[in-house]
């Protein structure tokens, strides 16, 4: 095994060329093998197997900066820089990443996660590198779908000013998780049949130098031109017209052709885009057959490529797409957005359904939201489902473009708490406290699968911008009994009891369920429960009516302390009730690495025994207090 011998970085450097296809295919595959057992992002690693291979060569780490765009493709580079036996646990709590991470080694240069940010993060190295005066090289890897976000472009065009090396390698495979979108995507589609262009150059320069007298003369003005006589023949040269020199495209799973142009790339002083093109799923059939379903897997058998989940229940991705064309096929003017995840938010369905009211406007949350103001201007009600922690990215244009002006725009927003093996890049934990706060907004949660249902028709009706937050996972099917109509600012009361009320948001509300059956198993009064439903606006008239018959509010969200539900719970009850005590539980001021949805709730304190051990700390605080 060639493998064997990479027990550290720049170990690559000891193995021959001739070896490389060999070291790639091992890498395959212990990718095939180890994926299948842990679950995690295979076949956009099993692409960049010779890419990585080829940038390993070329550069020394830790000195070197390589920053992969979103960083699920970097498995092959924690291979290489000694991490290899670390896969066994990958993605499990305590255990290696999914993602670059500058804690796991020094090797890794940028945490990510989220997308379109490598190239911004790679400028601001360089910068820093050349007013040190010191001397590396830095890299930046985005993907063509990646390249559909809007940061790209803004560091795109920060970077064509520089004059000293940076590289940025376009990693194109023609795929985002789902088929890549847009202009760009068209564009490089282009630039990848550049063959035919480069045949069509030479047949030009050859006309040209017929022309009698000027021909050759004008050939030799374009060549010393930067222009290039390419740019005659490409149409928009986008990357070369802005200052950045494009080199290639280069086939990905050729290592000596990679090398060669890298090397060259090093060579050019200034910002320079190597357009490498690679398959997703390369190496593994079911995986370059459907690279979306390998995009990210859970265990899954070698053989068949078929997942080992023991049953398929129903989660509320699945729910929330359901109840959306329900309400679709009522009510003409609902149309729905994604940006580049139609089936991480359940819209294929209203895609396949409804293919010209569906929107997939590439990996720019930005841009989905003014586009949904536009869309409720223009007389539709937009629905943009999107995971919590993606929109952190659109938040300007919630509050600006949106809440400003009171637009009827729907946010459905999945993966709302935490998601478990993606860790902290990819919690939701955020979304209460950021949409709460804005002006105009109504922030629901629902308590169960039922609810997330009526909530969106709910949403539909009302005017105004409005969120419907719910979690990764299995759909809760407790509680369904419980359904009153929904009330705008009503919170629902599923048990009535005295002294202690617990209030739940979404998630939470079936752990507080518990959470009372184990209060009335200790033998104290009955505990409300309370169903919150409404983040904002705030039911206060319940926090009103809980004020005459309790001495303590216990608020459960998953989600950050700060600004969160119980924040606003502990506002109005210490400006209103000052005699009652509020204990809001929720996520303290860190950021949650990766493990299981369980682990992360259970070192959060939000489980029954961590909510338990909180009430009865506090219960006990209360009674010194009386004495
Ligand atoms: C801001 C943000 N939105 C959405 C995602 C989800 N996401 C992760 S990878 C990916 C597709 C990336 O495509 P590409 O850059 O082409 O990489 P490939 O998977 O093809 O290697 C998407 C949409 C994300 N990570 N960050
Ligand atoms: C890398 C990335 O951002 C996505 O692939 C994400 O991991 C998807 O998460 P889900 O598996 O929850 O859809
Ligand atoms: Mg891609």
């Amino acid at each position: 095994m060639i493998l064997e011998k990479i027990k550290k970085p720049n170990d690559i450097h000891k193995v021959s060329l001739e070896d490389f296809p060999r070291l790639a295919e091992e890498i395959r595959s212990f990718l095939i093998q180890t994926v299948s057992e842990t679950g995690g992002h295979l076949a956009s690693n099993l692409g960049v197997v010779e890419l990585t291979l080829a940038l390993h060569n070329v550069l020394d780490f830790p000195q070197d900066k390589l920053i992969w765009d979103v960083g699920h493709q970097a498995y092959t580079h924690k291979i290489l820089t000694g991490r290899k036996d670390g896969f066994k646990e990958l993605r499990k709590e305590g255990g290696l990443s999914g993602f670059p991470k500058r804690n796991e080694s020094d090797c890794d240069s940028f945490d990510t996660g989220h997308s379109s940010n490598s190239i911004s993060a790679g400028l601001g190295y360089v910068r820093a590198r050349d007013l040190l005066g010191e001397k590396y090289n830095v890299v930046s890897v985005i993907g063509d779908g990646a390249l559909t976000g809007g940061m790209a472009y803004e560091a795109l065009n920060n970077a064509a000013e520089l004059k000293t090396n940076f590289i940025i390698i376009i990693n194109d495979n023609n795929m985002s998780i789902s088929k890549n979108v847009g202009g760009m995507s068209t564009y490089l589609s282009v630039l990848r049949t550049a063959e035919v262009y480069t045949g069509m150059k030479l047949g030009v320069t050859k006309t040209l130098k017929k022309i009698p007298h000027v021909g050759t003369a004008v050939v030799d003005t374009v060549r010393k031109t930067k222009s290039s006589i390419k740019q005659l023949i490409i149409p928009g040269m986008l990357f070369e017209n802005m200052g950045l020199t494009y080199l290639g495209p280069v086939d990905g799973h050729n290592m000596r052709q990679m090398m060669k142009l890298f090397n060259e790339a090093k060579r050019v002083e200034g910002p320079v885009v190597v357009h490498v093109l690679t398959e997703k799923g390369r190496g593994y059939g079911p995986a370059s057959m459907h690279p979306e379903r390998f995009h990210g897997t859970g265990p899954f058998d070698i053989q068949s490529g078929k997942t080992l989940a023991e049953k398929t229940v129903p989660c509320y991705t699945d729910c929330f797409s359901r109840a959306l064309c329900s309400v679709a096929e009522k009510n003409p003017k609902v149309v729905a957005i994604t940006a580049a995840m139609p089936d991480g938010t359940g819209l294929s369905r209203f895609q396949k359904k409804f293919p010209e009211r569906f929107f997939d406007v590439g990996i720019a949350e930005e841009h989905a939201v003014t586009f949904a103001a536009g869309l409720a201007l223009g007389g539709m009600i937009p629905v943009f489902a999107v995971y919590s922690s993606f929109l952190q990215r659109g938040f300007d244009q919630i509050v600006h473009d949106v809440c400003m002006q009171n637009l009827h725009v729907i946010f459905a927003i999945d993966r709302a708490g935490f998601v478990g093996a993606d860790g902290e890049t990819h919690h939701g934990c955020f979304d209460l406290s950021y949409l709460s706060m804005i002006p105009n907004m109504t922030v629901m949660a629902p308590k169960n699968g039922k609810e997330l249902a009526d909530m969106l028709k709910y949403a539909v009706e009302l005017d105004g911008p409005c969120a419907i937050r719910y979690p990764k996972g299995a759909v809760c099917t407790e509680m369904e009994d419980y359904n009153e109509p929904l009330e705008k600012g009503r919170s629902e009361v599923i048990t009535r009891g005295s002294d202690i009320a617990v209030l739940g948001v979404g998630s939470m509300v079936s752990v507080c369920q518990k959470v009372c059956e184990e209060l009335k198993d200790q033998g104290l009064a009955e505990a409300t429960l309370v169903n919150a439903r409404f983040v904002k606006p705030l039911d206060t008239s319940l926090l009103d009516e809980l004020s005459r018959n309790h001495s303590l509010l216990v608020t459960v969200e998953e989600n950050v302390k700060s600004g969160g539900f119980g924040e606003h719970v502990s506002a109005y009850m210490e400006a209103c009730h000052p005699e009652v005590r509020v204990l809001p539980l929720a996520i303290g001021d860190r950021f949650i690495e990766h493990g299981t949805v369980g682990s992360q709730r259970a070192k959060t304190g939000l489980n029954v025994q961590g909510i338990l051990e909180a009430v009865e700390q506090c219960r006990t605080d209360l009674e010194d207090k009386r004495k």
